[in-house]
């Protein structure tokens, strides 16, 4: 028997961000493993005019929960959805909610945030920050509180090229940025967060470090770990391979690139692409919060789990095989013949830009209005342009982050555990994991029907005309 999977067992554990990519995985796992858990509370917003039961009655109906269902066919009765807004004083969580929660809840797994690089300071502090020192002051009441797991990211400090297991101080305290975005106006926090977020390449990244700074001091006598994963992408193994469900990171890409859109990306092709698959960084965070409750290491542990230092790939490995998967597993209607190539400098990346982006999309635009349609492709690839110039920061570089504390985890599990709760990457073949990855875009993200590909095959190879039809 696991000891992980058993410690879980009788538990309540108390999940944010849980309808969010890394949440809906935690949960699934959690369910199929320690199927005698207690419950599950998760912290829910009503959202695209859907309830908090409709929200949930659509995670536990999909695909990811098939097997739950089997190994846990009550696990309606087993999650309790509790409506909350992180945004709000207090999360707007009712009185009754609020005693519940506060008297019961032994494990916090806190996954919520904005992920958006361009969100505004003001929300992203909200989220990132604010709302993750509200969580610690509601943990700090907790009487039966076992473990608190912070789930970071490890580009908190991508302003430094080698990043310890350590927390960083930041230039500004948290508190004060907190306080002062308080009566600042929109106008003048836009003119200063340039100035406030230095050399991070975004708010995103910027307002992760500080939070982590605010576990670090409203820790109290808190059982604490911060998870810091790098770019976390579809399932390697469990519940199955290749399960994705958000156009974030990579995903957008590979779609992009597949519907023959985009044709050029600036990047440095020997750069370490650090995807780790999101169920290996579940896999951690169930051990890490076993650990930490059992254990109770003296001081905040930080775990990194990333594939850079243990079993690197690259991006010209990573591209390479994502175009050969097409040609396997080509996506239906492409705009063009999916075909790409990475770029070096500025200069020829602009030049691509012209020549094989924006030119086709204005030919295709002209088109469209000539046959008595709306024109609509300048627009699309004026925004897919920018979102890419966005993620360059992130594949023209390498980090080394160092993984003493995942290693030591790792040596600290049974044989049966390590099995179960398996994190180690190094088991992972990137060949088979990518070629998995792509058709798991076609299936969970693009929901396009397997019976096609053989068509789709047939139209690739007859299709040396740019474009065919949307
Ligand atoms: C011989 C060689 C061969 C070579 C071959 C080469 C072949 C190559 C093949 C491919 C190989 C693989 C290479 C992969 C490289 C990936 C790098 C990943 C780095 C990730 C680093 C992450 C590090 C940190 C990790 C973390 O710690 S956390 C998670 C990270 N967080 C995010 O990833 C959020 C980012 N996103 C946003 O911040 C917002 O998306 C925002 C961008 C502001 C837009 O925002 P906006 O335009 O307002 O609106 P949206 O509604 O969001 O989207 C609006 C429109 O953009 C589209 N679109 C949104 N996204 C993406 C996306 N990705 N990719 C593409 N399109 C996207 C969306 O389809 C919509 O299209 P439309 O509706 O117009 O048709
Ligand atoms: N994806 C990645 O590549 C990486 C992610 N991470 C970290 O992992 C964590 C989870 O990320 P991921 O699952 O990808 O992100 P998602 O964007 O998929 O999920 C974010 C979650 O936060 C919730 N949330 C956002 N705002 C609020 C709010 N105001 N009130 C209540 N809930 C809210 C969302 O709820 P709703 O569904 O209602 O929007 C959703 O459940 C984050 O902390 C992120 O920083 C770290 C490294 C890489």
């Amino acid at each position: 028997m696991s000891t992980i999977a058993a410690f879980y067992g009788g538990k309540s554990i108390l999940i944010t961000g849980a309808t969010g990519f890394l949440g809906k995985v935690l949960m699934e796992k959690l369910f199929r493993t320690s199927p005698d858990l207690k419950v599950i509370y998760i912290l829910v917003r009503p959202k695209a005019g859907q309830t908090l039961q409709q929200r949930v009655f659509q995670i536990l109906d999909s695909k990811l929960f098939e097997k739950v269902k089997e190994v846990c066919p009550n696990v309606h009765e087993k999650i309790r959805a509790i409506y909350a807004d992180l945004n709000q004083n207090d999360f707007a969580i009712s009185k009754e909610d609020m005693q519940e929660l506060l008297s019961c809840t032994n494990i916090i797994f806190h996954c919520a945030a904005t992920v958006r690089f361009d969100d505004t300071l003001r929300h992203a502090v909200q989220l990132n920050v604010t709302a993750t020192r509200q969580l610690l002051l509601m943990a700090s009441q907790m009487p039966k509180l076992e473990a608190f797991i912070h789930i970071s990211t490890a580009y908190s400090n991508c302003n430094l090229k080698h990043i310890d297991e350590v927390i960083y101080p930041c230039p500004v305290e948290p508190k004060k940025i907190i306080d002062s975005l308080e009566w600042l106006d929109d106008a003048i926090i836009d003119e200063i967060t340039p100035k406030l977020i230095r050399d991070w390449p975004n708010i995103y990244t910027y307002t992760k470090a500080l939070g982590e700074m605010v576990v670090q001091q409203e820790s109290r006598n808190l059982n604490i770990a911060i998870i810091r994963p790098s770019i976390v992408g579809a399932t390697w193994q469990e519940p199955f391979p290749g399960w994705v469900d958000n156009i974030n990171g990579p995903n957008g890409i590979i779609i992009a690139t597949g519907k023959g859109f985009l044709r050029a990306i600036k990047a440095t092709p020997m750069a370490v692409a650090d995807v780790i698959p999101v169920d290996t960084v579940v896999n951690l965070m169930l051990a890490v919060g076993w650990y930490t409750a059992v254990h109770r290491p003296k001081s905040t542990l930080v775990y990194h789990i990333t594939s850079g230092n243990m079993n690197p790939c690259n991006w010209h490995k990573m591209g390479v095989q994502v175009l050969a998967t097409f040609e396997k597993i080509p996506f239906e209607r492409p705009f063009r013949r999916p075909n790409a190539n990475f770029t070096s400098n500025s200069f020829t990346s602009q030049y691509w830009n012209a020549v094989s982006h924006r030119a086709p999309a204005i030919i295709y635009d002209c088109y469209l209005r000539l046959t008595g349609r709306k024109p609509r492709m300048t627009k699309l690839m004026n925004r897919l342009l920018r979102t890419v110039s966005m993620l360059e920061y992130f594949i023209n570089r390498s980090w080394e982050w160092s993984t003493y504390n995942t290693e030591m985890l790792m040596s600290e599990l049974s044989p049966e555990d390590q099995r179960v709760f398996n994190f180690d990457v190094r088991q992972l073949n990137w060949l088979e994991y990518i070629e998995n990855y792509v058709l798991g875009v076609k299936k969970y993200l693009l929901k396009e029907d397997m019976a096609g590909i053989p068509k789709a095959k047939q139209r690739l190879k007859r299709s040396c005309t740019p474009y065919s039809t949307l």
